[in-house]
């Protein structure tokens, strides 16, 4: 009995044992994810989704939109519609983006990516100025396993100055390259995705260029290069940790490696299958408020792997920090379907959320959800 108890005392916990392993691998612990979190495994996932009995995100052909055909143009808007309820997510294909610019601005993204991280750390993104490089962003207080290099269209001049934000990109010295499939990408997903805002702006039955007005010159779109480096522990941790997406949509690209996932209605994590020719979208929150809780903003999070690097690109479309949102008065009534959120700025609630990308908080970050109406 005295034996058992000294082996008691001395055996390593789980978290010790964790510890260890991690220190070994050069690892930082505040990767790790907590085990509820974790990705489960990935050969369950590899098995084809309808033998698990489910669907897979829709795949919505544009090539309809350059065409003369109405009838065309109204199928898009419905799959647009049903996807944007069912999933909030959809993949579009026949995008008119050149597949040849998405080539060259991912060789020159994994060159980048290759530098020495002394020389990306150069033009590091910062509290203030809010794109260049940065390699330890924060989601759900976890860091993310994944680089990024963000940038915008063009600086944000009158910025408004109580933000203490200054919009400048930070392009590394030397790869005029790098800079320039970076500004020609930007221009075309940009073009893609305010197509895409108008196809949801007549999905939700409203002017096609209702939702215009709050993407003008000063708007805060970002680009984002994704960099997932292979991880000798992708159990226990997450490229991006579930969250949802915060502006009116995303507009992303992935390479053939995939690890993207969705959360489904019914709780299951869905990989979105990797299609170079295609673009993912998601609905983010203000397309949630707009349409008054018709569409979603859907959880999802990226599983990285021991084997490959993986590369993908997101647009994050934001609106100018001056926007005040809130649900489309036309889709309310207000006895039979009320407001379900109370107006708020677009500006103090990105802030708040950026503020948390550098702060590890001991709370969750502001969600819409905070401004929910309980009717
Ligand atoms: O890399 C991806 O596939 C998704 C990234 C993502 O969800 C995000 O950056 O918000
Ligand atoms: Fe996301």
């Amino acid at each position: 009995m005295g034996i058992e108890n000294l082996k008691e005392e001395t055996a390593p916990t789980v978290a010790e044992d964790l510890a260890r392993s991690l220190q070994e691998l050069g690892i930082d612990p505040s990767f790790v994810v907590s085990p509820e979190h974790r990705p489960s495994g990935q050969s369950q996932l590899e098995s084809p989704i309808e033998e698990r009995g489910g669907s897979n995100i829709p795949i919505i052909d544009l090539a309809a939109l350059g065409g003369s055909s109405q009838a065309g143009k109204d199928k898009i808007v419905e799959e647009i519609r049903s996807a944007s309820q069912e999933w909030g997510f959809f993949q579009v294909i026949n995008h008119g983006v050149s597949l040849e610019l998405l080539s060259d601005v991912e060789k020159e993204a994994r060159d980048f990516f290759a530098l020495p991280l002394e020389e990306k750390r150069k033009i590091r993104r910062s509290s203030v100025n809010p794109v260049g490089y940065y390699e330890s962003e924060l989601t759900k207080n976890t860091r993310d396993w994944k680089e990024v290099f963000d940038y915008v269209v063009k600086r944000k001049d009158d910025f408004p100055s109580e933000f203490n934000l200054f919009f400048e990109n930070q392009w590394p010295e030397g790869r005029e390259k790098f800079r320039d499939s970076c500004e020609k990408w930007i221009k075309a997903v940009d073009e893609l995705s305010f197509k895409v805002l108008e196809l949801l702006a007549l999905s939700l039955g409203v002017d096609p260029r209702y939702f215009f007005e709050f993407f003008g010159r000063d708007n805060t779109s970002i680009m984002r290069l994704n960099f997932y480096a292979k991880c000798p522990v992708p159990d226990l941790v997450l490229g991006v940790s579930r969250h949802k997406d915060q502006g009116a949509l995303t507009v992303l690209v992935q390479d053939e490696v995939g690890g993207l996932e969705v959360r489904r209605k019914d709780g299951e994590w869905i990989r979105v299958t990797p299609r170079k020719d295609a673009f993912v979208i998601n609905v983010g929150d203000l397309m949630q408020v707009w349409s008054n809780d018709l569409y979603h903003s859907v959880e999802h999070r990226v599983v990285v792997n021991e084997n490959r690097d993986r590369f993908s690109s997101p647009y994050f479309m934001f609106p100018s920090y001056k926007s005040d949102i809130a649900p489309i008065e036309s889709l309310t009534d207000p006895i039979k379907n009320p407001p379900k959120y109370a107006k708020f700025n677009w500006g103090e609630f990105d802030k708040n959320r950026k503020d948390s990308n550098f702060k590890r908080l001991g709370v969750e970050n502001l969600q819409i959800y905070h401004y929910a109406i309980n009717n």
